[in-house]
């Protein structure tokens, strides 16, 4: 496979993406085989023919011509004649792009039709050049002509008499002589669609067409009928040029497809002199797609955005996929970024799953490249590093796709580009009708040099309009500066509105998300992985289904066999986690989603998911063996032997935690910087902190459970200082502040009662007439906010809501959910996630 990101990109998504998520649909028209695109007219040998067109106009000796699409200048020239031509090149027309020649969608279009006629899977090379003119008059091959011109003309494409023998039978297995497209071969009416087949399998690529010949039944029109007295019998003059030596060869299937197959490529390689064509394209294992950076509101922040596809006929038993990525300095972070599916995908011969990634990263440590690591159901797991190279991201221009808009003829877009670079340029490529009948557009490109707008953070702000003349049809573009490009953006998938960058941080800040793709895990009826059954229903979405879940105050959901959705606060301890090939039914609700499969849950639970049965970096992960583009990593387990310390706090120990019985409850949070100083920062005002699987950090005001473990078991590097342990899984690195003051409470408000702490839902605001976010949040602020009101309560340390009855209902929480401290007064409690800590006006 290529390595990413290669220039055969888009060609190989044309090639091998055949259907579902990101499918580009190329060979839709040619699959079936007996797709037709007019009666008789069988679409898949109109594509092979004119593919046979452009490149017999090729000269292997003087380098001219070839496959180099200049077929689109010869329709109708004559030679040409008929509806197959304009129409497959109409088909390709819009594959057309700078990343794409016309050239390679046809050689593309050889592949499809071949294949999915049931022919061999020709090989493709990418890298062909376009002509910007006609070819010469006089080599495409006429049934008229002598055995003489007929050697002559394959000569010239470096085919001999048995390559010429070969590749006729192989072209003449599909397809039709159509009146009136050929002169005096067939006559009208006398053929049903006025198509005569050239064997009794025109969508079929197979052998009949040599065993009917040699049999003596054959029809084809070439050989048989009206052609004989006109001359024009010119399969019968080439079959029979070597007394049928070589037809009778053919006759044997494998014989027939291994000609097939190195005909058709030594056909498309026609090139003319100063092309040079790729490697042959072979289906990448694992690629990237739409990897986007987006500099956030204050600077402060990236998001990283995209795909990855799994061949997953290739990599059978992928159960988790995450990115192990490097810090623009090139150092190791040693958090992965969790990834999740968002589809499936085919082609001919091979399947493909997505994964999404969606996360924010440090403007300041951002990310300079990433490897994939796919981990299998056994707990195995394998790293693909692009061939050695890792899949490099460049955060050095960033186009900045919601600052970026379209309208009313004009196309705005916007670049963050650090401080040190260059004025970057807007470049689009557009496509510009050509004159009928040509259906091919060209490409017309054009620079705009970026003009200064504001700075944010360590990047400098650009924008460029581009004013799309009405002519013109689809366009592309990308931001360029210095040796760094964020590019193949499309024109269509701009917003109509530019939303401005703010130069200050969101608030309040978005929460971390509550709910995460865990992967594809097994159920019984004996033990059921989650506990309750929600519903069974012909509309059930994941959304939906996680939803219904979070109302019910449940930490996990999951949907199976399409339909059933499934809520609990723990998973079973039978249930494992099961290729993710297992959970592949649609959901009934979105068929362009997941939804499990027979006694298989698409799982979704609480941040960040445990990858692997035993943990994802435990010692069950094995080594295995793959090619050269990949390595394999077996854990590394370092062995802290020092107390860990940190100035203002003492070390508690090495203490043992679960998902569902936290030890430290009250607040938490999952970052890639996260360290001693930066968790106890994020914990300010409560008595306890720990550090968990080196990216976690939980705060409390009291150890709920104090269950301790060797220090040996709290091995993992922190995510944001890996000279320092952050516990390990399900192990907790606990410090406590010798500063605390007191135990936070709820305080008493004059003239209100506490009520207790009530369930709340982003869907349903338990109390939502009026709303008031202050990160200095204390319950007296908000009492103040709300006292036109009966009820306020306070949420997540800096939510105050204000409402006149307690609507839906969720109910009452348990005390201790309701302890973040409030961010104006870390005596208080202010609530939680989706917990409101509820006052009321006394009588
Ligand atoms: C001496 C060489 C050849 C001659 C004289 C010849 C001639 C013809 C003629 C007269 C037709 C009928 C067109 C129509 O009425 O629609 C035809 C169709 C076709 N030819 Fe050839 N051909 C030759 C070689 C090839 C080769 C080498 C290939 C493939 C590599 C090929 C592929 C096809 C296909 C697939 C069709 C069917 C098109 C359809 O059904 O729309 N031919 N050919």
């Amino acid at each position: 496979a290529p390595t990413w990101p290669s220039s055969v990109d888009e060609l190989e998504d044309i090639l091998f993406l055949n259907s579902g998520y990101h499918a580009r649909g190329f060979a839709n028209p040619v699959t079936p085989c007996s797709k037709t695109f007019g009666p008789g007219r069988v679409t898949a040998a109109a594509w092979v023919r004119t593919a046979f067109h452009d490149a017999i106009s090729g000269n292997i000796y003087l380098k001219t011509g070839g496959l180099d699409g200049s077929i689109q200048f010869e329709i109708n020239s004559g030679e040409n004649n008929g509806q197959s031509i304009p129409t497959a090149v109409g088909m390709w027309a819009p594959f057309l792009s700078n990343r794409t020649s016309l050239s390679d969608v046809i050689a593309a279009g050889v592949y499809a039709a071949t294949r999915s006629c049931g022919g061999p899977a020709v090989p493709v090379r990418g890298g062909h050049k376009d002509a910007i003119k006609a070819g010469p008059i006089g080599s495409i091959p006429q049934p008229q002509n002598t055995i003489g011109t007929f050697t002559n003309q394959f000569a010239s494409i470096g085919m001999d008499r048995t390559a010429m023998i070969q590749i006729v039978a192989c072209g003449h297995t599909l397809g039709s002589v159509h009146f009136p497209d050929t002169d005096q071969v067939i006559d009208q009416g006398t053929f049903t669609d006025d198509s005569a087949p050239f064997d009794s399998t025109p969508s079929t690529f197979d052998t009949t067409i040599a065993t009917e010949y040699l049999q003596g039944t054959t029809k084809d029109p070439l050989v048989v009928g009206r052609s004989v007295a006109s001359k024009r019998n010119s399969d019968f003059v080439i079959f029979n040029s070597d007394g049928n030596t070589t037809i009778t060869a053919l006759q044997n299937a494998q014989t027939f497809s291994t000609a097939c197959r190195s005909l058709f490529q030594q056909m498309i390689e026609v090139v003319p002199s100063g092309v040079v064509l790729t490697d042959v394209i072979t289906p990448y294992d694992v690629k990237p797609y739409d990897v986007q950076l987006t500099l956030l509101d204050g600077g402060a922040n990236i998001s990283l955005t995209g795909d990855i596809r799994i061949r997953t006929s290739q990599i059978k038993n992928a159960a988790a996929v995450q990115l192990l990525y490097k810090d623009r300095t090139g150092t190791a972070v040693s958090t992965p970024i969790e990834t999740f599916v968002n589809g499936l995908a085919s082609g001919f011969d091979d399947s493909y799953t997505f994964l999404g990634f969606s996360t924010d990263l440090p403007a300041d440590k951002s990310i300079s490249s990433f490897d994939v690591r796919v981990l299998a159901a056994d707990g195995s797991s394998t790293t693909y590093n692009n061939n050695g190279n890792s899949f490099q991201v460049d955060d050095k221009v960033i186009y900045q796709a919601p600052q970026s808009c379209s309208g009313s003829g004009k196309l705005t877009a916007v670049a963050a580009v650090r401080n040190d670079m260059p004025v970057p340029q807007l470049q689009v490529v557009a496509k510009v009708p050509r004159a009928s009948p040509n259906p091919v557009p060209s490409l017309s490109t054009t620079s705009i040099p970026m003009a200064t707008q504001s700075a944010v953070g360590a990047y400098q702000l650009y924008s460029a309009d581009y004013t799309i003349p009405s002519s013109l049809g689809s366009v592309t573009f990308g931001v360029y500066a210095g040796g760094s490009a964020d590019t193949y953006k499309n024109g269509s998938s701009l917003a109509s509105a530019c939303k401005p960058l703010s130069t200050t941080p969101p608030n309040p800040p978005p929460s971390p998300p509550t709910s995460v793709f865990w992967g594809c895990y097994s159920d019984s009826f004996d033990a059921r992985a989650l506990s309750y059954q929600a519903s069974d229903s012909s509309s059930v979405t994941l959304e939906s289904c996680a939803s219904q879940c979070s109302q019910l105050a449940y930490k996990f959901s999951g949907v199976e066999y399409g339909s059933q959705c499934w809520c609990g606060n723990s998973l079973d301890s039978s249930s494992t986690i099961q290729p993710l090939s297992e959970c592949t039914q649609p959901c009934s609700g979105d068929p362009s989603k997941l939804c499990g499969g027979a006694l298989r849950l698409s799982l979704y639970g609480p941040s960040p998911p445990r990858v692997s049965n035993s943990g994802p970096t435990s010692s069950a992960t094995s080594s295995s063996t793959r090619s050269s583009s990949a390595t394999s990593t077996p854990s590394s387990t370092p062995t802290p032997t020092a107390i860990p310390s940190l100035e203002g706090y003492d070390y508690v120990g090495c203490l043992s935690d679960s998902v569902n019985n936290r030890t430290l409850y009250d607040r938490s949070q999952s970052t890639p910087t996260n360290n001693y100083t930066t968790c106890a920062s994020f914990c300010s005002g409560y008595e306890f902190f720990g550090v968990e699987y080196s990216s976690e950090c939980y705060c409390g005001i009291s150890l709920l459970y104090n269950i301790t473990e060797p220090l040996s078991s709290c091995s993992y590097p922190c995510s944001g200082d890996p000279s320092a342990f952050c516990g390990g899984s399900s192990r907790l690195t606990v410090f406590r502040s010798q500063s605390a003051t007191g135990a936070p409470r709820n305080p008493p408000i004059p003239g209100y009662t506490y009520k207790g702490c009530y369930i709340d839902s982003v869907g349903a605001r338990t109390l939502g007439d009026k709303v008031y976010f202050d990160a200095q949040l204390t319950v007296e602020k908000c009492a103040a906010q709300c006292q036109d009101f009966t009820f306020f309560g306070t949420e997540y340390g800096g939510e105050c809501y204000c409402g006149n009855e307690l609507k839906g209902d969720l109910g009452k929480g348990v005390e201790a959910e309701c302890q973040f401290l409030c961010g104006g007064d870390k005596a208080e409690f202010c609530g939680a996630g989706n917990r409101l800590s509820v006052y009321e006006k006394s009588a």
